[in-house]
């Protein structure tokens, strides 16, 4: 019989997220793992420096910057989009749940990769405060907004992949998801790979961001369903609205931020932190 073929089962070739499980689960002292979140994610380090099999984890230098975020904001919530196996929404949760943070919101597209994070969230004891949303990001982010799951982004973590930050954050300008004051944007990858039309946006004025959403090919006045008419779209459950490129809207005003880290090659790589500051 032939084998039946699954196009995607990890996001590596050679299934390295289903062995970093077997990795974790094979560990003679794995009892001490449970409800440890830091013996956790030395583990899933260690499977990397020991099988030489990288995975695209934050890794201990910017979970540590971004844990920072989270105890200077104090968020109720936190959204990231880009789960993978798990990491950064252990690092995260953990240091949410120090802060007197509730939820942690995870929106991971693979469902192999969600369910490795599932079992390593479990056995870190992030359970409670922790959950993982399978789909495209852009859908999961309109569910949330038609079954009032949030009404704005406090901290959000961007790390799925760098075409989909802008998409997914002209979206969010659209929904009213942006809170001039609270909301916060770490984006993950900014320098490597690289996100460019992501910075591009972020750092632009409104009249250049105008003029890009004409490069986009954004026509004035073209006939996409925008700002509240999308949310009310959504809320009565319209389905065939357009969701994952939708144009941004210009006139949001953002104050922003690089920071550098050196990578394990010598090179470096960079988390773009936006802060949302108003409208004009
Ligand atoms: C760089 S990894 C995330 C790493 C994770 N934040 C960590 O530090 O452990 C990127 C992940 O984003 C997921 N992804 C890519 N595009 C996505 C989308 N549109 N919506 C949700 N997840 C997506 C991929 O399947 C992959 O697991």
């Amino acid at each position: 019989m032939p084998k039946p073929t699954i196009e995607h089962i990890g996001s590596y070739d050679d299934l390295r997220e289903l062995h970093l499980l077997h990795y974790i689960y094979s560990l003679p002292h794995l009892s001490s793992l449970r409800n440890n979140p830091a013996a956790v994610l030395r583990e899933i380090d260690n499977f990397s420096q020991t099988t030489g099999k990288h995975l695209m984890t934050v890794g201990p230098k910017k979970g540590a910057f971004l844990a920072d975020i989270i105890a200077t904001r104090k968020p109720t919530t936190v959204v990231e989009l880009g789960g993978f196996v798990g990491y950064s929404a252990i690092y995260l949760g953990d240091a949410l749940r120090a802060n007197g943070g509730k939820r942690y919101l995870s929106l991971e597209l693979n469902p192999v990769n969600a369910a490795v994070a599932n079992l390593l969230i479990e056995l870190a004891g992030l359970r409670d405060i922790v959950t993982i949303h399978v789909a495209a990001s852009h859908k999961t982010l309109a569910e949330f907004v038609k079954d009032n799951v949030i009404d704005h982004i406090e901290v959000m973590l961007l790390d799925h992949w760098k075409d989909r930050y802008l998409p997914d954050l002209w979206l969010m300008e659209n929904l009213g998801l942006l809170k001039p004051g609270v909301t916060v944007l770490a984006a993950d990858n900014c320098l490597r790979p690289g996100a460019p039309e992501y910075l591009e946006w972020v750092r632009a004025t409104s009249e250049e961001k105008s003029a890009l959403l004409k490069r986009y090919g954004f026509a004035a006045g073209s006939k996409y369903v925008k700002g509240e008419e999308l949310v009310k779209a959504i809320k009565e459950g319209k389905e065939d609205v357009e969701l994952e490129n939708v144009p941004g809207d210009p006139t949001w005003v953002y104050e922003r931020e690089m920071t550098e880290f050196e990578l394990r090659d010598g090179r470096h790589d960079g988390i773009e932190v936006v802060k949302v500051v108003g409208k004009e």
